[in-house]
């Protein structure tokens, strides 16, 4: 397995948000998050990409597996396109852009600075550093955002790429990517509300 998740809990803003989590992601495999506004898809895939600890549980991954893409694109608004996806290629010490840029239809906006792209373009510059981190497991936030019909295809073949060449992918997303993957709906995971200290001292 890729990345194994037993049964996680996960908090927002010191709140309880999910429980009970568990699921396994095996090479060449997908699993779509779906849940309501709200429901804890994002601290789910934040909790999982290690920027926040869990509540309780374990993920279980090769270091350095997982990429994550969230809704803010982090991009160096000064850099040019190929400018930032070479600054990311070194931090993750893989090498060539290309395929990236072509993946992602951004070979004649590679001299653009990132920052005078519309939303669309700078959101597939955004996917396109996944190409470049050369991390097994993708964990994307709404990775659609913004992006016309055409954009969400050549995304959903980038992932069908990842995934034909061994990766996986853990995706939130409320539109069909049009993937063969699981679908994993959090609706029924809601964290029940927690007695606080003072209310245990009642009980
Ligand atoms: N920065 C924050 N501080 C405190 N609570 C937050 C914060 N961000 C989100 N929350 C709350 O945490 C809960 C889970 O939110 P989360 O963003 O994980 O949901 P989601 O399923 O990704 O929603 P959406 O489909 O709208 O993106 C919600 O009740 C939300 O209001």
């Amino acid at each position: 397995m890729l990345l194994t998740v037993h049964d996680l809990a996960v908090a927002r803003g010191g709140v309880p948000v999910l429980e009970g989590v568990s699921f396994a992601l095996g090479p060449g495999e997908a699993l779509i998050l779906r849940g309501p506004n709200g429901s804890g898809k994002t601290t789910l895939l934040r909790t999982v990409a290690g920027l926040q600890p869990p509540l309780a549980g374990r993920i279980e991954a090769a270091p350095d597996a997982i990429a994550y893409a969230a809704h803010a694109d982090g991009l160096k608004a000064t850099l040019t396109v190929a400018e930032n996806l070479t600054f990311w290629a070194r931090i993750f010490g893989t090498g060539d852009i290309a395929p990236a840029l072509a993946a992602f239809d951004l070979e004649d906006l590679a001299d653009r600075p990132a920052g005078a792209l519309s939303a669309g373009q700078k959101r597939r510059l955004g996917l396109a550093r996944l190409l470049v981190t050369g991390r097994p497991v993708w964990a994307l936030d709404e990775p659609t955002v913004s992006l016309d019909v055409a954009s969400v295809g050549l995304f959903a073949e980038a992932v069908r790429r990842h995934l034909g060449q061994g990766g996986a992918a853990l995706i939130a997303t409320h539109i069909d990517l049009g993937l063969e993957a699981r679908v994993f709906d959090v609706t029924h995971l809601k964290a029940r509300p927690r007695a606080s200290a003072e209310d245990e001292a009642f009980l």
